[in-house]
């Protein structure tokens, strides 16, 4: 089996910890005895000076004939006069939606390590952090109409929020099956006292929350968000939340877990599409160049892939420990060593990594890896997907996707997942998978980004059975019985579990 990853390093400290997050790979590769086949192609600043498009189409084909992508990070001041095309930033924006990337999971732990380290108290962040911020990617101000008109008075410029049912379902929904892997428990983050879209957010999620009677669901007003992730963050499992609330809390909870050097992401999307990896930082202008960036959210971008895009948890969870180890003894970057300790470089840090790694996955006998509990609730006994083989069945993400590809029906409570794909060895668990049986054309990346159809139908209505043929059904989303609570409340629901 080989997996295509498509490398896009971009810019300024993206190349830099691409590298690592690859040299990583390449051990995992080499140690499990799994073949990776990288191929690299410009994105963002990097593209327009070499092709004056910062999505290139030679970029686009490369990504879409992957099985994932990983990504550095785009941007930075030499390209910020660039009219609006010509952005690094609009590069990316683009590839998001190309692979329909809609579910950006952020997770947010903090490293027992490091509790004291940033710039909050360890009594703050001590004790357990672990958030998984699911934001919501391809819709809302970020693909809204925009423009910039001249008046008499001078510019007006403006940027529009949109968003649809089917949008917010299907990011919720996801939101929710992760939860169950977790500690079941869902706040939802919007802005209902000022902004029709997050009231329309509120009430799709109380409707998908009647499927999930055994997860707790909260509602909360973003200021407020911002406010309890610095007081009281280990309050917060799931938060999940449209896009542009997602990028700005996702930034706070890098201040919680040390550096924003940490954080990784996985952004998984449409039937058919490669999902994309990247950490979830900038460019970095600031120390780019110097060799000093923290590679560790873009190799821990690149342990999610293993786990989701290949299913490959074994080879993951020996990652995140790698990294779990380097964080408690070094060697460690600037922005995260204690004081008076050496600092080292970005790939001192990679090279520590790759052979942490190796020595975890080294053939010969293995000790008992133990159950995989902990980061996002996932994994197995075996820890390379679930007990009874599929590799699917033991990974809620995996699960909850698979969920998706079937046309993001409600899959009740106690439903089992759909069938899952035959053994780990297949490899990638995307629709269109011949091992799934599943249908490319199970939900067509149309009828999901544009909402309700001409004939007052949502993108439900093309929902495809298990057995991969067409059928309509009713919209999954419910008018709820129930509305939100409106303006400026925050509101706990805890539901008693199905039959208890
Ligand atoms: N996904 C992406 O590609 C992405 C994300 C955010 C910002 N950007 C772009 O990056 C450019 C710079 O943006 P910014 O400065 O606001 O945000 P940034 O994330 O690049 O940097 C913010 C701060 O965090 C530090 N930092 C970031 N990553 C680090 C790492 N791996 N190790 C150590 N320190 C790290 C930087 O030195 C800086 O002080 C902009 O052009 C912006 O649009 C791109
Ligand atoms: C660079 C920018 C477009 C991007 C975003 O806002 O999504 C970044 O801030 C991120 O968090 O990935
Ligand atoms: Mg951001």
């Amino acid at each position: 089996m080989t997996y295509r990853i498509a490398v896009l390093p971009g810019d300024g400290i993206g190349p830099e910890v691409t590298r690592e997050a690859v040299r990583v790979l390449e051990a995992v590769g080499a140690a499990a005895g799994i073949r990776f086949e990288f191929a690299e192609a410009p994105v963002g600043g990097a593209a327009v000076d070499a092709t004056g498009d910062p999505f290139p189409p030679e970029t686009e084909q490369l990504c879409m004939a992957a099985d994932a992508i990983l990504l550095g990070a785009v941007g930075g001041p030499r390209w910020d006069r660039e009219p609006v095309p010509r952005r690094p930033e609009s590069g990316l924006l683009r590839l998001r939606k190309a692979v329909g990337a809609y579910a950006n999971l952020r997770p947010v732990r903090v490293h027992p390590a490091l509790a004291g380290r940033g710039p909050l108290r360890p009594e703050v962040v001590g004790g357990g952090v672990d958030i998984l911020i699911v934001r919501e990617l391809t819709g809302g101000l970020y693909y809204g109409e925009r423009g910039v008109q001249q008046e008499p008075f001078g510019e007006r410029a403006y940027d529009t929020m949109v968003y649809t049912t089917p949008e917010i379902e299907r990011i919720v929904r996801m939101a929710f099956q992760l939860a169950r892997g977790r500690r079941r428990r869902v706040i939802s983050v919007d802005k209902s006292n000022v902004l029709e879209t997050s009231r329309l957010w509120r009430r799709v999620t109380e409707a998908v929350a009647e499927d999930f009677p055994d997860v707790e669901l909260e509602h909360m007003l973003v200021d407020n968000a911002a406010m309890q992730l610095v007081r009281n963050p280990q309050r917060f499992d799931v938060l999940v939340t449209e896009n542009t609330f997602g990028d700005i809390l996702s930034d706070l909870g890098a201040a919680l877990a040390g550096s924003l050097g940490l954080l990784p992401s996985a952004s998984l999307g449409l039937p058919g599409r490669p999902p994309l990896f990247e950490p979830v930082h900038g460019s970095a202008p600031d120390i780019a160049g110097r060799g000093i960036a923290n590679p560790l959210g873009a190799i821990a971008s690149a342990a999610m892939m293993l786990r989701h895009a290949f299913g490959l948890q074994r080879e993951a969870q020996a990652v995140e420990e790698a990294i779990d180890d380097l964080l408690a003894a070094g060697p460690w970057t600037p922005d995260i060593a204690p004081p008076g300790a050496p600092v080292a470089s970005t790939e001192d840090v990679g090279r520590a990594i790759a052979r942490r790694v190796r020595e975890r996955l080294a053939p010969g006998p293995l000790e008992p890896l133990g159950p995989v509990a902990g980061r996002d609730g996932r994994g197995t006994q075996d820890g390379r997907g679930s007990q009874d083989g599929s590799g699917l069945a033991g990974d809620p993400v995996a699960a909850v996707w698979i969920a998706g590809e079937y046309g993001f029906r409600p899959l009740p409570p106690d439903e089992p997942a759909p069938p899952a794909a035959a053994p780990a060895a297949t490899g990638t668990v995307r629709a269109g998978d011949p091992a799934t049986g599943a249908s490319r054309d199970a939900m067509t990346p149309d009828a999901l980004a544009n909402g309700p159809t001409a004939a007052g139908g949502t993108a439900a209505d093309t929902a495809t059975g298990t057995n991969g043929t067409a059928t309509r059904s009713e919209s999954p989303v419910r008018t709820p019985a129930r509305r939100g609570t409106g303006a400026g409340t925050t509101r706990r629901r805890a539901r008693a579990r199905k039959g208890a």
